[in-house]
């Protein structure tokens, strides 16, 4: 049987003169963690939302469970929710309102709702707090908003962009605990992050991307035997020196 969720296969996305995306693959594996590590302006971003589908690639493929995403963004979007970095829309709804607002929407039958909305107050972790509106929440709470959003249908692989940006060590300690909890529950998890040593940490293999382009993919125990380093940022260190 096929172990990959995810074939990403030389991406490339432009924007006007820009060459954000220069030629970008990999694979997710079922039941990973793996994570896009790399600078401002790597490329992090771009890849994961032409992976959500809220991006046209320039050119390239993605392929999830077989199927192509050009040929059918439905089948993704079924099977994958997407974390964004920035919160955006939604600051004048409870977070209550939120959450059932999409559970609602992801939703197959009227039972799914409850079980969605239990799961993500667990993940939450303030009830007494989902009554005030979401523009009201410190940045910590807004971020495991989301991502109780994101895990509480438990897709088939979930896509955070910088789930613990900002955040303090006990809120990203409790947000990396989530991820695994979900990842042991059979979610497959693609996520990006600037933080080299938090990723070490929480990711079973990482691609270092810079530039638009990626230097290196593998475990982290792997890169960091390969490079004789001590952690990852090391080994970011040693490939773009
Ligand atoms: N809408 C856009 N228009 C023009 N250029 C863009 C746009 N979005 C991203 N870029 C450029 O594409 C490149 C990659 O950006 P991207 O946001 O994917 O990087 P990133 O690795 O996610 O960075 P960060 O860690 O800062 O979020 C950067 O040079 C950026 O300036």
């Amino acid at each position: 049987m096929d172990n990959i969720i995810l074939r990403v296969n030389n991406l490339r996305k432009n924007y006007g003169k820009i060459e954000a995306l220069k030629g970008v693959s990999f694979e997710v594996k079922k039941g990973e963690i793996f994570a896009l590590i790399g600078p401002n302006g790597a490329g992090k971003t771009t890849t994961l939302r032409i992976v959500a589908t809220l991006l046209t690639p320039t050119d390239g493929s993605v392929e999830f469970m077989g199927f192509d995403l050009r040929k059918n963004p439905d089948k993704i979007r079924q099977g994958i929710t997407y974390l964004p970095e920035e919160a955006g829309a939604y600051k004048n709804l409870t977070g209550l309102d939120y959450l059932k607002f999409m559970a609602n929407f992801y939703a197959e039958k009227p039972q799914d709702v409850d079980m969605y909305i239990e799961r993500a107050i667990k993940i939450v972790g303030f009830k007494d707090r989902l009554k005030d509106k979401v523009g009201t929440y410190s940045k910590g709470m807004t971020r495991k908003l989301l991502l109780a959003r994101a895990l509480m249908t438990k897709p088939k692989l979930a896509i955070l962009d910088e789930p613990t940006s900002g955040l303090d060590v006990i809120n990203s300690l409790e947000i990396r605990e989530v991820i695994r909890e979900f990842v042991k529950e059979g979610v497959s998890v693609l996520l990006s992050s600037h933080n080299m040593l938090e990723i070490d940490f929480l990711s079973d293999r990482v691609a270092i991307i810079n530039n638009g382009q990626i230097l290196e993919i593998g475990e982290p125990k792997a890169l960091k035997d390969k490079y004789s380093a001590d952690n990852l940022e090391e080994v970011f260190r040693r490939l773009v020196q």
